[in-house]
């Protein structure tokens, strides 16, 4: 182990690390390896402030959104309702935060077609060159908000799906306000990033070839399954995964990505012959070690055949990983169906107010 890694606490990530990991700026060394992709950076001010306003408006020109049925309110925590009981909580506040309330709702909120006519266009042209995209900001994907779209994905084939998935992210608000908190150097700079939107060209990933690759000081020290499920053909083809990460981190990646230790997701799909880079992320706390802890993958050291472990779920530890990831998207199926069809978000929301009106007079009665 080198004195540089004693134990975790010893990690220091720099703002510059963060940096190389932002997509725009790994993006042209591995190209040719990148599912297809449009960088739009700078991205104006106003959809910045767009992102970051409470509540969402769509765009004034004709809705075309099947599911949408008026403006959705976002609370502090990022999080929407359009429920009634809500406002009245609202209204329960002392004075002065109520009176910051008044002058909040007489903020007109932002309009992409008035605010942002350029970018939203340009998002539009993407649109119908790609036919469909997943979007992302420097560093993250929206991947805690698929609750909000029809398809409960992160899949956008109009303009709207775009702006309802990006404004209802958790994740999306981080690479906004957070992206350099952790930094050992964060706070000589105050400066922010640059902000960028990607949109990928969306195709359909079989998530059981996904791994992401743990490379420490140029030396990979651990794979890992990133869909924690069980998949009882990825273990007869752990030897061909590992060739094919081994030649790609080696050959491709060491070469031009311009720090030592880093994070690879990868995808490997049919025939196993080829590796498609998704992401790079900082060999940091951050990132989520996935099979690992971190503290394992810091004191890793090779084993005397040089090897490193593709860690897989495996039959009998199916229980132990199997979780679904990013919570947020674990509504109730109910919730799901009706935001296809508003007729049904109406019903759902009666019968969701029948139920606290009885929960109520339950309690009150006991
Ligand atoms: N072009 C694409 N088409 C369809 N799905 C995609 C595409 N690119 C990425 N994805 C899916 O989106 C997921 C998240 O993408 P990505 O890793 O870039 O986001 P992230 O926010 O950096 O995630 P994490 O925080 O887990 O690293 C990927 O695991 C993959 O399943």
């Amino acid at each position: 182990m080198t004195e540089n890694f004693k134990s975790f606490s010893d990690v220091p990530v720099t703002r510059r690390q963060i940096e190389n990991c932002s997509f725009s700026n790994w993006y042209p060394f591995f190209k040719d390896y990148t599912p297809k992709a449009e960088i739009i950076k700078p991205i104006p001010e106003k959809f910045v402030q767009y992102l970051e306003q409470d509540g969402i408006s769509l765009p004034t020109e004709q809705h075309t959104s099947s599911f949408y049925t008026g403006p959705i309110e976002k609370n502090e925590e990022n999080e929407y309702s359009d429920w009634e009981e809500d406002e009245e909580d609202l209204n329960v506040q002392d004075e002065d935060s109520s009176d910051e309330e008044d002058k909040e709702s007489q903020t007109p909120k932002l309009d992409p077609v008035i605010d942002f006519p350029e970018f939203h266009n340009r998002l539009k042209s993407v649109l119908e060159k790609f036919g469909a995209v997943t979007p992302k900001l420097n560093w993250s994907a929206p991947q805690d908000a698929t609750w909000i779209l029809p398809n409960n994905s992160m899949k956008c084939t109009e303009v709207n799906e775009l702006y309802l998935i990006l404004n209802a992210s958790n994740y999306i608000m981080h690479d906004l306000q957070y992206a350099f908190d952790d930094c050992s150097d964060s706070n000589d700079t105050k400066e922010k990033p640059t902000y960028e939107l990607i949109l990928r060209k969306w195709f359909d990933i079989n998530p059981a070839l996904e791994f992401r690759v743990f490379v420490k000081e140029n030396q990979v020290v651990g794979v890992s399954q990133r869909d924690l499920n069980y998949y009882d053909y990825l273990k007869p083809l752990g030897d061909t995964f590992k060739d094919l990460i081994d030649e790609f981190v080696e050959d491709t990646v060491i070469p031009k990505f311009p720090d030592d230790s880093f994070v690879l997701d990868i995808y490997i799909p049919r025939p196993f012959d080829k590796i498609f880079l998704i992401d790079i992320n900082p060999f940091a706390k951050k990132t989520d070690p996935l099979m690992f802890s971190w503290n394992e993958l810091m004191t890793k050291e090779k084993n005397e055949e040089d090897d490193y472990e593709l860690r897989l779920v495996l039959k009998n530890n199916t229980g132990r990983f199997a979780c679904k990831e990013h919570s947020e998207n674990q509504v109730p199926d109910d919730v799901v169906q009706a935001s296809l069809d508003p007729n049904s978000i109406r019903e759902l929301a009666e019968k969701w107010k029948e139920l606290l009106a009885m929960q109520d007079k339950e309690e009150t009665s006991h």
